[in-house]
């Protein structure tokens, strides 16, 4: 469904993306890993078609990103940290709006549908979103992506700043998208999380993809130690 071959990315003579190759399965949950500036945003935005790859391809569901901009934008879905709504407009005009730009019309009960299998409160529906919490955003996010029907999730830092409970109510939304064959990149900074939500992990150190590692494959503590030996291993 998500296929990396050799993606590169230069900034002027800084090596951002240094030749990622990576396959993820339809289904998939995969967490990418890695300590600021390691190049987890850079992969995402490519896939996103926000920003051109130096060299190397991005796939989804067998299009090139770089020559079928529009018809791979309209496969996919992409929630970040914060997601970006209109804050004078309700949770509910938001995803009739958003659903709209990918040609989709629903109905109110269908709209309502959506932000309910997304956990979004009945009574928030009708509430401006300039009112919401950051969680509240982030279910709107995810509606928006099931109205769309979106067969791969982008997910950068989704859960920072949330607490447990809404990022526990998150992860489960996301089990059941993925169960539903919805293939999922995220990236993170939350370990646990990683290990708990993702089938594969991969860390990512200065541009380069180091490690990848089943996530039933390894404990929390096996996965920390894995990780900063990773992230301090010099250039
Ligand atoms: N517009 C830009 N111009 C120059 N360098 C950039 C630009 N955007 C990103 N970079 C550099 O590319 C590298 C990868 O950045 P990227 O944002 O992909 O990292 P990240 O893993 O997502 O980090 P974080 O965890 O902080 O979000 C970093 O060294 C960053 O400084």
């Amino acid at each position: 469904m998500l296929q990396a071959e050799n993606l590169t990315r230069r900034y002027g003579t800084h090596l951002a993306l240094d030749n990622l190759n990576l396959t993820i399965s339809p289904g998939e949950i995969y967490c990418l890993l890695g300590s600021n500036g390691a190049g987890k945003s850079t992969t995402i935005n490519i896939f996103l078609g926000f920003l051109p790859a130096t060299s190397g391809r991005a796939l989804i569901d067998g299009l090139e990103v770089a020559v079928n901009n529009h018809a791979t934008r309209n496969l996919v879905a992409y929630i970040p940290e914060i997601v970006n709504l209109y804050p004078t407009l309700t949770g509910l005009e938001n995803l009739a709006f958003f659903s709209g730009l990918s040609g989709f019309r629903y109905s109110r009960p269908e709209l309502a549908d959506f932000t309910c299998t997304a956990g979004l409160q009945p009574e928030a529906l009708d509430q401006r979103v300039s009112g919401y919490s950051k969680g509240m955003r982030q279910k709107v996010g995810i509606a928006i992506a099931l109205a769309k029907q979106a067969k791969v999730l982008f997910l950068d830092e989704p859960t920072s700043g949330l607490d447990p409970h809404a990022s526990n109510e998150f992860a489960q939304v996301i089990r059941r998208l993925s169960e539903q064959g919805v293939c999922t990149l995220m990236a993170t900074h939350d370990l646990l999380m990683a290990k708990e939500l993702g089938h594969r992990i991969g860390i990512m150190h200065q541009g380069r993809l180091r490690q990848e590692l089943r996530a039933d494959q390894v404990d929390y503590a096996e996965l920390t130690n894995l990780y900063l030996a990773t992230v301090n291993q010099p250039a």
